[in-house]
């Protein structure tokens, strides 16, 4: 990992996402703008209130002189902050407070939670470029996925998630899955390491090792390989797609006979059928779709 040291960071903007998560946020907010208030820190607060706020925020923080954005939600909000910081042009440190339902990005990072914790992240001023992935003017920070349940993220409504929590998620899967057990869609998919048509299940192209709350689901994972990971899951018989997610919690699910896994610069996945991808957990459009690496062009602090 190359850690490096940000100097004499003053401003800092909390973006935050109200309705992530189960709302528990706004207290640990007023805490960590407190700590940082009074260690010298000026400090705005932006609430998001619909899709793109976040990013436009990003936007607005690269134009004028803030030196730190703290993107609190889920990694909705932190995929809108990071494409933002892309567009606006000025590479500001983000730092990650989880608070969505998942935070798969922020948990693959292993980042602290609590108030002190996170304030003292800050302080400490270790950064670390990671990789983004990109779709033509989308990027994502930890995956793009298409496939088997992976329009569960979101379908759910944000109602559910703040009642339910994850299990929301859990429901949303159990009612797909007799829908979409069957569904096997035909591709084409091209990449310098694997090239074939075939009908698969499910495809994930992802920048951390841990996707959906899995967290070992692209086992080789590093975000600062300047590589993405991709998984393809053939379409298969009922037992090899048990024998396949059991696995998944260890990681081993990547030996199955059934299963490709390949890391790559760049990867087009093409089908005459209408699919639906799935950014960041939220949706991002249809096939085709040409993913590729933007190394270490997110910095955030660890
Ligand atoms: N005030 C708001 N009320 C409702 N929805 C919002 C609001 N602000 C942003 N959003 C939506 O929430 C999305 C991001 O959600 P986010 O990922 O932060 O939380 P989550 O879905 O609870 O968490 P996770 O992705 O980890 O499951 C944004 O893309 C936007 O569409």
């Amino acid at each position: 990992m190359h850690i490096g040291k940000v100097s004499l960071l003053k401003k800092v903007k909390v973006i935050y996402n109200p309705s992530s998560g189960r709302q528990v946020i706004q207290r640990r907010i007023d805490e960590i703008c407190k700590i940082l208030l009074d260690n010298g820190y000026i400090v705005g607060k932006f609430a998001t209130k619909e899709k793109n706020d976040a990013m436009q925020e990003a936007i607005r923080c690269c134009k004028e002189d803030w030196d730190i954005i703290v993107a609190c939600g889920g990694d909705g909000t932190v995929n809108e902050v990071a494409t933002g910081i892309i567009i606006g042009g000025r590479k500001i440190p983000v730092a990650i407070l989880a608070a969505g339902t998942v935070n798969d990005f922020a948990n693959y990072m292993g980042l602290p939670k609590g108030s002190k914790e996170f304030c003292d992240m800050i302080m400490d001023e270790n950064t670390i470029d990671v990789d983004l992935g990109k779709w033509e003017d989308k990027y994502f920070v930890n995956v793009a996925a298409g496939g088997f349940l992976t329009n569960v993220a979101h379908q759910v409504p944000t109602e559910s998630k703040n009642a339910l929590g994850r299990m929301a998620y859990y429901l949303e899967g159990l009612k797909e899955i007799p829908k979409q057990m069957f569904n096997g869609i035909n591709v084409k998919i091209s990449s310098e390491e694997y090239t074939s048509e075939e009908e698969i299940f499910l495809f994930l192209v992802s920048n951390s090792s841990s996707i959906g709350g899995f967290k070992m689901l692209a086992p080789k994972a590093q975000v600062e390989d300047g590589l993405l990971d991709c998984i393809i899951i053939r379409k298969s018989e009922i037992q090899d797609i048990v024998s396949i997610f059991i696995n998944i919690l260890t990681g081993e699910h990547v030996n199955h006979p059934n299963v490709e896994y390949f890391k790559t610069r760049k990867i087009t996945i093409e089908s005459n059928e209408k699919v639906q991808v799935d950014i960041d957990g939220e949706y991002g459009g249809t096939l085709p779709a040409t993913f590729e690496v933007v190394p270490r062009s997110f910095k955030i602090f660890c």
